[in-house]
């Protein structure tokens, strides 16, 4: 229960339970470093170029997400992911604007070994035995902690550079977090009529993206 006697969401438990793992992937130097305005912009360029493989990826990943949520037959949670499937669409565009703007040649790059991890565990979602409910909890995850590190750049007191405001929009926006806690209750539903096996698979895929978002932004600073 929490302060006002309100059972607390599994997801909710999580956050508290893992604030520190949570907090290494969405306080982390390099994007602490965007808030604070001493960016590497050789740096900033990498995880630009990084990022748009990841996104080209993660289209993949979210179809996936939508195909086990069709099988689920459920028309609300369907129409919000594939809304998000659509958005990756501008998505895509605003990465190659953006390369353009900051010189980042998006054709003659290759992944990073983190970056690649990160696309494997994605793809691993293909399988038809991994569960919507642990799917769609990876989904709100991998959203929420790009929108709680970028929300944090354009929060009061920040010294983000001013060409770099409209990356941290992009997903520091309030429209971006209504979204993100779509995303969340659906994935606390899901949870709430799952066994404790499931529950826990689902716990341990929220902890994977954790650590995997760290070695991401590690990467992008260069320290992997
Ligand atoms: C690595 C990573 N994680 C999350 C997101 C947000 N879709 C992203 N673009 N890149």
């Amino acid at each position: 229960m929490d302060s006002c006697g309100a059972d607390e969401s599994t997801t909710a438990r999580w956050m508290a339970a893992h604030r520190g793992m949570y907090e290494r992937a969405t306080r982390h130097p390099f994007t602490v470093s965007i808030r604070d305005g001493t960016v590497d912009l050789v740096a900033f360029r990498r995880w630009l170029g990084q990022d748009y493989m990841f996104v080209r990826e993660f289209v993949a990943f979210v179809a996936s997400v939508l195909l086990k949520c069709c099988k689920q037959s459920d028309r609300t949670d369907m129409e919000i992911i594939l809304g998000g499937l659509a958005s990756l669409s501008d998505e895509l565009s605003w990465f190659k604007k953006e390369a353009a703007k900051w010189g980042v040649d998006l054709v003659g790059i290759s992944p990073l070994s983190s970056n690649t991890e990160y696309c494997r565990f994605l793809q691993s979602f293909d399988d038809p035995e991994i569960s919507y409910t642990v799917a769609i909890t990876t989904f709100w995850i991998i959203e929420t902690v790009y929108q709680d590190s970028f929300a944090f750049c354009i929060e009061e007191g920040h010294r983000t550079p001013l060409e770099l405001l409209g990356t941290c929009q992009r997903w520091g926006s309030a429209e971006f977090k209504q979204y993100c806690q779509s995303l969340q209750r659906i994935a606390d539903r899901c949870l709430a009529n799952r066994t404790s096996d499931a529950v826990k698979s689902a716990e341990e895929a929220f902890l994977r993206v954790l650590e995997l978002e760290v070695g991401f932004w590690d990467m992008s600073s260069s320290r992997s």
